[in-house]
Protein backbone atom coordinates (compact mmCIF):
# COMPACT_ATOMS: atom_id res chain seq x y z
CA UNK A 1 0.00 0.00 0.00
CA UNK A 2 2.61 2.60 0.94
CA UNK A 3 4.60 1.50 -1.93
CA UNK A 4 2.10 2.64 -4.26
CA UNK A 5 1.17 5.39 -2.61
CA UNK A 6 4.54 6.55 -3.42
CA UNK A 7 3.70 7.05 -6.87
CA UNK A 8 0.61 9.50 -6.18
CA UNK A 9 1.40 11.97 -8.81
CA UNK A 10 0.97 9.31 -11.06
CA UNK A 11 -1.94 7.52 -9.56
CA UNK A 12 -3.98 10.15 -8.13
CA UNK A 13 -6.47 12.05 -9.85
CA UNK A 14 -6.98 15.53 -8.70
CA UNK A 15 -5.56 17.59 -6.16
CA UNK A 16 -8.09 19.52 -3.88
CA UNK A 17 -7.24 22.61 -1.89
CA UNK A 18 -8.57 24.58 0.98
CA UNK A 19 -8.18 28.16 1.03
CA UNK A 20 -8.22 30.45 4.29
CA UNK A 21 -7.42 28.25 6.60
CA UNK A 22 -5.19 29.75 9.40
CA UNK A 23 -6.63 31.71 11.88
CA UNK A 24 -3.15 34.13 11.33
CA UNK A 25 -3.95 34.45 7.94
CA UNK A 26 -7.63 35.78 8.58
CA UNK A 27 -6.64 37.75 11.14
CA UNK A 28 -4.07 39.30 9.16
CA UNK A 29 -5.99 39.84 6.28
CA UNK A 30 -8.68 41.04 8.46
CA UNK A 31 -11.55 39.05 7.05
CA UNK A 32 -13.43 36.86 9.31
CA UNK A 33 -12.99 32.98 9.43
CA UNK A 34 -14.85 30.98 7.01
CA UNK A 35 -17.93 28.97 8.22
CA UNK A 36 -17.11 26.18 5.82
CA UNK A 37 -14.04 24.97 4.35
CA UNK A 38 -13.64 27.15 0.72
CA UNK A 39 -12.25 24.82 -2.14
CA UNK A 40 -10.47 24.93 -5.38
CA UNK A 41 -8.85 22.13 -7.56
CA UNK A 42 -5.20 22.28 -9.10
CA UNK A 43 -4.68 19.70 -12.02
CA UNK A 44 -2.30 16.66 -11.56
CA UNK A 45 0.10 18.31 -14.14
CA UNK A 46 1.04 21.09 -11.52
CA UNK A 47 3.23 18.78 -10.19
CA UNK A 48 6.62 18.89 -9.93
CA UNK A 49 9.88 17.44 -8.23
CA UNK A 50 12.74 18.75 -6.51
CA UNK A 51 15.47 19.49 -9.17
CA UNK A 52 12.39 20.67 -11.51
CA UNK A 53 11.85 24.78 -11.56
CA UNK A 54 9.21 26.84 -10.85
CA UNK A 55 8.18 28.44 -14.16
CA UNK A 56 6.33 32.20 -13.60
CA UNK A 57 3.53 31.91 -15.87
CA UNK A 58 3.85 33.76 -19.46
CA UNK A 59 1.90 37.21 -18.01
CA UNK A 60 2.02 37.02 -15.19
CA UNK A 61 4.31 39.79 -12.64
CA UNK A 62 2.89 38.92 -9.46
CA UNK A 63 3.62 34.93 -8.37
CA UNK A 64 3.04 33.96 -4.64
CA UNK A 65 4.30 31.30 -2.77
CA UNK A 66 2.08 29.28 -0.12
CA UNK A 67 3.22 26.75 2.20
CA UNK A 68 1.02 23.98 2.87
CA UNK A 69 0.35 20.53 4.39
CA UNK A 70 -0.58 17.97 1.56
CA UNK A 71 -2.68 14.50 3.01
CA UNK A 72 -2.00 11.69 0.72
CA UNK A 73 -6.07 9.83 0.37
CA UNK A 74 -5.37 5.92 0.52
CA UNK A 75 -8.25 4.93 -0.85
CA UNK A 76 -11.65 5.64 -2.47
CA UNK A 77 -13.94 6.91 0.16
CA UNK A 78 -17.12 9.45 0.44
CA UNK A 79 -19.01 10.73 3.00
CA UNK A 80 -16.49 9.65 5.41
CA UNK A 81 -17.33 10.97 9.34
CA UNK A 82 -14.80 13.24 10.58
CA UNK A 83 -14.05 10.49 13.72
CA UNK A 84 -13.37 7.76 10.56
CA UNK A 85 -11.45 10.32 8.53
CA UNK A 86 -7.80 8.60 10.07
CA UNK A 87 -8.18 5.31 8.11
CA UNK A 88 -8.34 7.44 4.52
CA UNK A 89 -5.29 8.74 5.55
CA UNK A 90 -1.91 7.23 3.36
CA UNK A 91 0.70 10.12 4.32
CA UNK A 92 1.64 13.39 3.94
CA UNK A 93 3.82 15.69 1.23
CA UNK A 94 4.72 18.98 1.79
CA UNK A 95 3.41 21.06 -1.09
CA UNK A 96 3.40 24.86 -2.17
CA UNK A 97 0.16 26.48 -3.81
CA UNK A 98 1.94 28.75 -6.03
CA UNK A 99 -0.32 31.44 -7.22
CA UNK A 100 -0.41 34.04 -9.97
CA UNK A 101 -1.66 36.44 -7.55
CA UNK A 102 -1.84 39.15 -10.16
CA UNK A 103 -4.29 36.36 -12.17
CA UNK A 104 -6.11 35.73 -8.76
CA UNK A 105 -7.21 39.31 -7.72
CA UNK A 106 -8.27 39.79 -11.62
CA UNK A 107 -9.97 36.76 -11.64
CA UNK A 108 -11.91 37.85 -8.31
CA UNK A 109 -12.39 41.56 -9.55
CA UNK A 110 -14.18 40.30 -12.54
CA UNK A 111 -16.22 37.20 -11.05
CA UNK A 112 -14.22 34.85 -13.23
CA UNK A 113 -12.80 31.19 -12.08
CA UNK A 114 -9.39 31.08 -10.35
CA UNK A 115 -8.41 27.71 -11.90
CA UNK A 116 -5.65 29.64 -13.89
CA UNK A 117 -4.00 31.54 -11.29
CA UNK A 118 -3.52 28.03 -9.45
CA UNK A 119 -3.97 25.77 -11.88
CA UNK A 120 -0.53 26.58 -14.16
CA UNK A 121 1.83 24.16 -14.75
CA UNK A 122 4.46 24.30 -11.97
CA UNK A 123 2.30 25.50 -9.34
CA UNK A 124 2.43 22.56 -7.26
CA UNK A 125 5.99 21.90 -5.89
CA UNK A 126 5.73 18.57 -3.63
CA UNK A 127 8.20 16.93 -1.57
CA UNK A 128 8.63 12.64 -1.29
CA UNK A 129 6.02 10.94 0.07
CA UNK A 130 5.91 11.10 3.68
CA UNK A 131 5.33 7.99 5.84
CA UNK A 132 1.94 8.41 8.35
CA UNK A 133 3.80 7.21 10.82
CA UNK A 134 6.38 10.21 10.51
CA UNK A 135 3.57 12.55 11.15
CA UNK A 136 1.71 11.30 13.81
CA UNK A 137 0.91 14.97 15.37
CA UNK A 138 -0.61 16.44 11.97
CA UNK A 139 -2.77 18.39 13.77
CA UNK A 140 -0.07 20.61 15.79
CA UNK A 141 3.05 20.33 13.72
CA UNK A 142 5.06 23.30 12.36
CA UNK A 143 5.48 24.40 8.81
CA UNK A 144 7.87 27.02 7.29
CA UNK A 145 9.06 28.56 4.56
CA UNK A 146 12.05 30.58 3.72
CA UNK A 147 12.83 33.02 0.50
CA UNK A 148 16.65 32.94 -0.16
CA UNK A 149 17.04 32.40 3.24
CA UNK A 150 14.38 34.84 5.09
CA UNK A 151 11.82 33.39 6.95
CA UNK A 152 8.35 33.90 6.04
CA UNK A 153 6.42 31.51 6.97
CA UNK A 154 6.55 29.89 9.96
CA UNK A 155 3.46 28.28 11.90
CA UNK A 156 1.61 25.40 13.37
CA UNK A 157 -0.71 23.59 11.87
CA UNK A 158 -2.96 23.49 15.18
CA UNK A 159 -3.63 27.16 14.02
CA UNK A 160 -6.00 25.97 11.08
CA UNK A 161 -9.76 26.96 10.95
CA UNK A 162 -11.12 23.41 9.88
CA UNK A 163 -8.70 20.59 10.94
CA UNK A 164 -7.47 18.07 8.85
CA UNK A 165 -10.49 15.75 9.80
CA UNK A 166 -12.86 17.89 9.39
CA UNK A 167 -11.52 19.04 6.00
CA UNK A 168 -11.49 15.66 4.71
CA UNK A 169 -14.33 14.86 5.71
CA UNK A 170 -16.27 17.90 4.64
CA UNK A 171 -14.72 17.57 0.89
CA UNK A 172 -15.76 13.97 0.98
CA UNK A 173 -19.65 15.15 1.38
CA UNK A 174 -19.51 16.54 -2.25
CA UNK A 175 -16.29 14.74 -4.12
CA UNK A 176 -15.36 11.29 -3.95
CA UNK A 177 -11.83 11.03 -2.93
CA UNK A 178 -9.63 8.66 -4.70
CA UNK A 179 -5.94 7.17 -3.83
CA UNK A 180 -3.38 9.27 -4.20
CA UNK A 181 -5.58 11.89 -4.36
CA UNK A 182 -3.43 15.40 -2.61
CA UNK A 183 -5.92 17.53 -0.51
CA UNK A 184 -3.55 20.49 0.34
CA UNK A 185 -4.77 22.29 3.66
CA UNK A 186 -4.29 25.97 3.89
CA UNK A 187 -1.61 28.05 4.26
CA UNK A 188 -0.51 29.98 7.44
CA UNK A 189 -0.02 33.80 7.37
CA UNK A 190 3.34 35.30 5.58
CA UNK A 191 2.82 34.08 1.73
CA UNK A 192 4.23 36.65 -0.33
CA UNK A 193 6.13 37.16 -3.41
CA UNK A 194 9.08 35.59 -5.24
CA UNK A 195 10.62 36.50 -8.30
CA UNK A 196 13.03 34.96 -11.00
CA UNK A 197 15.96 33.45 -9.53
CA UNK A 198 14.99 33.34 -5.99
CA UNK A 199 15.33 29.93 -4.11
CA UNK A 200 12.99 28.88 -1.63
CA UNK A 201 13.30 26.30 1.17
CA UNK A 202 10.79 24.79 3.25
CA UNK A 203 9.82 22.47 5.95
CA UNK A 204 7.36 20.55 7.75
CA UNK A 205 9.53 20.06 10.93
CA UNK A 206 12.90 18.44 10.98
CA UNK A 207 10.28 15.73 8.85
CA UNK A 208 11.20 16.72 5.23
CA UNK A 209 12.77 20.03 4.06
CA UNK A 210 12.83 20.92 -0.19
CA UNK A 211 14.17 23.46 -2.11
CA UNK A 212 12.68 25.04 -5.66
CA UNK A 213 14.23 28.15 -7.64
CA UNK A 214 11.90 30.52 -9.44
CA UNK A 215 11.99 30.99 -13.05
CA UNK A 216 11.09 32.94 -15.99
C1 LIG B 1 -6.81 32.74 -2.05
C2 LIG B 1 -5.61 32.02 -1.71
O1 LIG B 1 -4.60 32.02 -2.43
C3 LIG B 1 -5.63 31.35 -0.44
C4 LIG B 1 -5.07 29.99 -0.36
O2 LIG B 1 -4.84 29.26 -1.30
C5 LIG B 1 -4.76 29.55 1.00
O3 LIG B 1 -4.09 28.53 1.13
O4 LIG B 1 -5.19 30.20 1.98
MG1 LIG C 1 -3.30 27.78 -0.73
Amino acid sequence: MTERLKQFKEIGKKIVAVCRNYKGLTAAQGIPNPKTPSLFAKPTTAYITEGQSIRIPEGCNLLYHEVELGVVIKQKCSNVAVSDVDEYIGGFVLALDMTAKDFHNEAKANSRPWFLSKGFDTSCPVSDFIEKEKVPNYRDVRLWLKVDGAMKQDDSTADMIFSVPEVISYISKYITLEEGDVVLTGTPDGQGPVTDGQIMEAGLADIVSMKFSVTK
